[in-house]
């Protein structure tokens, strides 16, 4: 056990792991370990114990540990979770994004030095700027009606490392075009998101005296959702590992592995362990999901892994829906019958406990307006969402349920935002100027505490008093600025967020007032009691003609979709699609069947 001072929350949850064998031995572990297991195994659990235990027994401050993972959503969750066991983000501890470690722990400090072919101080592109790049590159050597490709291109940078490989000019459009989007940037004076993975990782292969100056900093790295990697991220981490001594902790799940479109391969994690110098932990037990929707899990997998129900006695709802109308129809049986039916069938149950899942953002739109016209309230996650996550307005977003009431049991910790504010600084500010600055947004959130006021004022406070003034000098920020004023125009009268107030702002993630609207790919990392998949159609999920390999991601979206679901699970079909050419007839989606099939013959329907 931790011998230095940590909370009981961590002794609670810690003792939790006692009757869990493989969890022991992750905790217990000495060396590497990577963790493999299913949905619900509490890997994540696992990882912020291991953490705080190494943190309290073998690392000294100043040196501390690096605890990264792939999307914005997943590093919230980090930070919350590190947060009930009293561990902040701090000069010493990082808890974020890789491209967040990428810019602030490799690319600033040391890429100058390395004398790395980027424009110094470095400034973010805007996703608008960096659109409009490719944009104007794309035009320039293709004409201006040549298909818009940002996400092969983002591949193809990230996956192919050596420019002078075959594999570089195998895909010759996109070769040439990544050489003249980039140019473009540096004649800006910008650098993007790819850019971070790209340099970071050709910093750490090519400068043997960083890995020294990165291990004494950050002796511990931690990786949560590992199958998320592509191979540039995997590179960063092998090398500190391996060649720069740095302990590493990873958990994942190959099976989770939905990203292969940018590049992710959840094969990565699976080399990772089959590693000599690393110790494997396999988790069977499933602390989340009745034993029904573990065993239908599988079944849809396609996958024999031998999960278990850590409560075998719970009882499961499965439901093959059919219904008329499309997805239209499928989002008013949903708000009519479903929810109403599942908020009645549990005492305590809120809309906060039910998630409504689909492919795309234009499934999500007709989701919002069948929920509006039911008059819920809901939260949403998807690429029209009014704006992004990103560090910055994640933290607003915590300021705001701090102010709203949060200050009261100090949920979010007012220590966590002043640090989390420090953070975002990239240049460094004397310790006077730090302090002062603490007290300010001390005095200006404990002014602004309020549990019902509009959103937009206290937004609009918050940049008066101190974000515009960090944004406008920090131009490593430029891209988060970008989505706080989006933020800032949703909010506005007329805007899509303007009925928002400050608690609802600040429980985005997980308010118990807001039914859960989000993509499969963003459910990933979440838990609902009900899940409600919508869209289950051949043409949808999958498309038609997948590749084998695309059909297999499709296979595991789906599956993941499943998994989030504690008691109760409801996949709605229509036999159709509609497409701009017309309707289309190709029945449900043969996930469905294979998987109604494979109940019947276990008896299980
Ligand atoms: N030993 C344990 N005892 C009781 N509950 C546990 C234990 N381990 C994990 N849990 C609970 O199981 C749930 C799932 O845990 P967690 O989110 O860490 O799993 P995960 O493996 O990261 O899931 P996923 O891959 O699906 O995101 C959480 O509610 C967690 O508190």
């Amino acid at each position: 056990m931790p011998s230095r001072s940590i909370s009981a929350a961590y002794l609670g949850q810690a003792a939790d792991l006692a009757g869990n064998p493989g969890q022991l031995a992750a905790y217990d572990s000495t060396g590497h370990c990577v963790v493999l297991a299913g949905p619900g195994s509490g890997k994540t659990k696992t990882l912020v114990l291991k953490l705080a235990r190494i943190l309290a027994e073998d690392v000294r401050a100043p040196r501390g540990a690096a605890c990264i993972t792939y999307s914005q959503e997943c590093a919230r969750e980090l930070t919350r979770r590190l947060e009930g066991l009293g561990l902040r983000e701090a000069s010493n501890l990082f808890i974020g994004t890789v491209h967040g470690f990428c810019l602030r722990h490799l690319l600033m400090p040391y890429g100058r030095l390395a004398d790395l072919p980027l424009p110094f101080p470095l400034t973010m592109a805007t996703q608008r700027q960096s659109e409009a790049l490719f944009k104007r590159s794309g035009d320039r050597l293709f004409g201006v009606n040549h298909p818009w490709k940002s996400i092969d291109l983002g591949r193809h940078r990230r996956s192919v490392l050596d420019r002078t490989a075959d594999d570089w000019e195998a895909e010759a459009e996109l070769a040439a075009w990544t050489v003249a989007y980039e140019a473009e940037l540096r004649r800006t004076g910008l650098i993007d998101f790819d850019d971070l993975i790209v340099f970071g990782q050709q910093l750490i292969a090519e400068h043997d005296w960083v890995l020294p100056l990165v291990q004494a900093k950050f002796p511990v790295l931690a990786v949560d959702e590992y199958q998320d990697l592509g191979v540039a991220l995997d590179r960063i981490v092998r090398r500190l590992a391996f060649e720069g001594d740095v302990r590493l902790f990873a958990v994942g799940d190959p099976d989770q592995s939905i990203y292969g479109f940018t590049g992710a391969d959840g094969g990565l994690l699976t080399d990772l362990a089959e590693r000599g110098d690393v110790e494997r932990v396999q988790l069977q037990l499933n602390y989340r999901s009745a034993a029904r929707i573990v065993s239908a899990s599988e079944m849809a997998l396609g996958e024999t892994r031998g999960y278990q129900a850590s409560d075998q006695a719970r009882q499961a709802v499965i439901a093959f829906v059919p219904c008329d109308g499309g997805l239209e129809g499928q989002a008013a049986h949903a708000v009519a019958e479903i929810i109403p039916v599942a908020l009645a069938s549990k005492p305590g149950r809120s809309l906060g406990d039910i998630a409504v899942l689909y492919k795309d953002f234009r499934a999500g739109n007709i989701v919002a307006d069948a929920a509006t016209a039911a008059g819920y309230d809901y939260v949403r996650i998807d690429t029209a969402a009014p704006y992004r996550k990103v560090a910055l307005t994640s933290w607003i977003e915590d300021c705001a349920a701090w102010c709203a009431g949060g200050w009261r049991e100090a949920r979010p910790q007012l220590r966590g935002l002043l640090d989390r504010w420090h953070g975002f600084r990239r240049t460094r500010v004397r310790d006077q100027q730090a302090r002062e600055e603490a007290r300010r947004l001390t005095a200006l959130l404990w002014s602004l505490r309020d549990d019902e006021a509009p959103a937009r004022g206290f937004v609009a406070a918050m940049r008066a008093g101190l974000l515009d003034a960090l944004m406008a000098t920090e131009p490593g920020l430029a891209d988060q600025r970008e989505q706080v004023d989006r933020m800032t125009e949703a909010l506005a009268v007329g805007g899509a967020l303007a009925e928002l107030d400050m608690a609802s702002l600040g429980g985005r993630d997980g308010s118990p007032l807001h039914l859960n609207l989000l993509t499969l790919h963003s459910a990933k990392g979440c838990e609902y009691d009900v899940v409600i998949m919508v869209g289950l159609d051949l043409g949808s999920l999958p498309w038609l003609n997948e590749s084998p390999t695309k059909l297999r991601e499709s296979r595991r979206l789906f599956y993941v979709g499943l998994t989030r679901a504690r008691d109760e699970v409801h996949m709605l079909y229509s036999g159709f699609v509609d497409t701009p050419r017309g309707r289309m007839y190709r029945g449900r989606s043969p996930f469905l069947n294979e998987l109604e099939q494979r109940m019947a013959e276990a008896g299980t329907t």
